[in-house]
């Protein structure tokens, strides 16, 4: 019998070495063959690293897409490692893609960091297409859908009040009485769905090196305990019968039904505030910066606010039909200074078709709202803030024009209904208030915009003159009623 010799030591390690580097070889090649393959379908985009394919620009993502949009044209591609982005900066690409194939789009990307580190798994806006997604959004639409969101009238009539009232205490805080709270978990999210903003997106084997992910779990974790918290004190406050009824409440009353855990309630809750307050406060601090840098726009939807409401009296919700210039006025507002300027990324879960090109299935397919809205085929003269362009020669909001403000498709922002109400009382009652204009010792810089993921302007200068008399106490006395 031939008793197998016993191999020496080195000779094992020498082997094992081998069939590493063997291994690390052919995958390198298949891996850059499939890049390559893949590439070759989708629309062409600007030259890259032949490894890495392209940097992340460092600011302002959005600019920069918008710039290779006038060389590579309304449909390009770009690379993050073995990872596809194909961005769309032209409207009707937009439509075309976005719009028309939206049942392949209804994916997000696989978001390690945003996604399973951040929020694992319970974030909706980084959720994938699928069971939960739906659970999430079926329990969205029951307490956000036009006719639930009459319920906030009273608490939105307030807060527009609460704002005018606080910018006469104190006018040079204007953009923090906007902000209801600052939200750090919406900033790092924001951060983290960038494409190609973690290297680990690219080379998901790097979560597992000791130390790469302890920070973005210690972030997770903080979340996750202000939310759980936040959900405990309206548990509390409900059972003793002191608290108004809002989304958490309606969360907790029907969780049996959505089938949600405690921990995806709380996540739900509690990123609807920042999903609702970034997003709202950001559209007014750019409301200020237009009225006071067009005084003649602001004029003329305080003319047509005379001519329906006159100073007697606040303008409220049953005044919304009436008021097509205050309409026109934030949907300019949208398209002048986009609140996700960058866009949210979708995958498509089909191959896309545009024109000659395919976007493979699992291709991660970003609008960049910035630059859809300066299309000049669709909004010509497009650094220009000017609502005009969105009414007819009757005065009424023209049907023929869109802005992809809320997004596309099966993942459009589920708030619409919540914000627009919101942004139209404070606005129209902001600007039946006062006269805004600008200071000619601070003049405003208009493309002063913080970089991130939702827009913010940075700090600027605005005079508020009161317009109508004794307009504190009309304010103050003012008691809203549901509708
Ligand atoms: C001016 C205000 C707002 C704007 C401009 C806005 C815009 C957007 C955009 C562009 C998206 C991504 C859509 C896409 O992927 O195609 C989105 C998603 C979302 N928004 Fe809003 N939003 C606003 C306010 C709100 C409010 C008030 C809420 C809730 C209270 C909200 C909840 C959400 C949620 C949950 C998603 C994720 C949907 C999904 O991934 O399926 N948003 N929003």
């Amino acid at each position: 019998m031939l008793i197998p010799q016993e191999l020496p030591y080195q000779r094992v390690l020498l082997d094992s070495l081998v069939v590493a580097v063997t291994f690390a070889i052919t995958s390198f090649f298949i891996r850059t063959l499939r890049i390559k393959r893949a590439g070759e379908r989708l629309p062409p985009g600007p030259p890259g690293h032949w490894l890495f394919g392209h940097v992340l620009p460092r600011s302002h993502a959005a600019y920069h897409y918008s710039e290779l949009g006038k060389s590579y044209g309304p449909v390009y591609t770009l690379r993050y490692g073995s990872k596809y982005v194909c961005v769309i900066t032209g409207h009707r690409a937009a439509n075309d893609i976005m719009v028309k194939q939206s049942h392949k789009l209804a994916d997000r990307p696989r978001y390690i960091v945003a996604g399973e580190i951040l929020s694992k798994g319970m974030r909706i806006l980084a959720t994938r297409a699928g069971d939960r997604l739906r659970r999430l959004r079926g329990s969205l639409h029951a307490i956000l859908q036009p006719q639930a969101s009459i319920a906030y009238v009273p608490m939105q009539m307030k807060h527009a009040q609460n704002y005018v009232l606080d910018i006469l205490e104190a006018p040079e805080k204007h953009l923090t009485h906007a902000k209801r709270r600052i939200n750090k978990g919406t900033a790092r999210l924001g951060d983290a769905l960038r494409p190609g903003a973690y290297l680990i997106e690219s080379y998901p084997w790097l979560r597992y090196v000791p130390g790469m992910t302890s920070k973005l779990e210690m972030w997770h974790q903080e979340e996750l305990n202000l939310y759980r918290g936040q959900v405990e004190a309206v548990k509390q406050r409900l059972a003793k019968n002191e608290v108004q009824p809002c989304f958490t409440t309606y969360l907790l009353e029907h969780q049996e039904e959505s089938g949600l855990s405690d921990d995806e309630l709380a996540y739900l809750a509690g990123s609807m505030f920042g999903a609702g307050s970034d997003t709202t406060s950001g559209v007014l601090g750019f409301f200020v910066m237009a009225a006071a840098k067009y005084p003649d726009t602001q004029r003329r939807v305080q003319a047509q606010l005379d001519a329906v409401i006159g100073q007697d009296r606040l303008p409220t919700f049953t005044d919304q039909d009436r008021l097509p210039e205050v309409w026109a006025y934030i949907e300019e507002l949208f398209r002048w200074r986009p609140v996700a300027p960058a866009g949210i990324s979708h995958a498509a879960t089909e191959d896309v078709f545009w024109g000659d090109y395919v976007i493979p299935a699992g291709t991660e397919v970003v609008g960049c709202h910035w630059a859809i809205a300066r299309d000049p085929d669709v909004f010509p003269d497009g650094d220009t803030f000017n609502p005009g362009r969105w009414l007819d020669d009757k005065g009424q909001m023209r049907t023929d024009l869109r802005f992809f403000n809320w997004g596309f498709g099966r993942r459009i922002c589920p708030g619409q209904h919540l914000a627009d109400r919101s942004l139209f009382i404070t606005i129209a009652l902001t600007l039946w208030a006062f006269d805004m204009s600008e200071d000619p010792a601070h003049p405003i810089n208009t493309m002063a915009i913080k970089d991130g993921g939702l827009a913010h302007s940075e700090q600027f200068a605005v005079r508020f003159r009161p317009r109508v008399s004794e307009l504190r106490e009309k304010i103050a006395s003012y008691q809203p009623e549901a509708e």
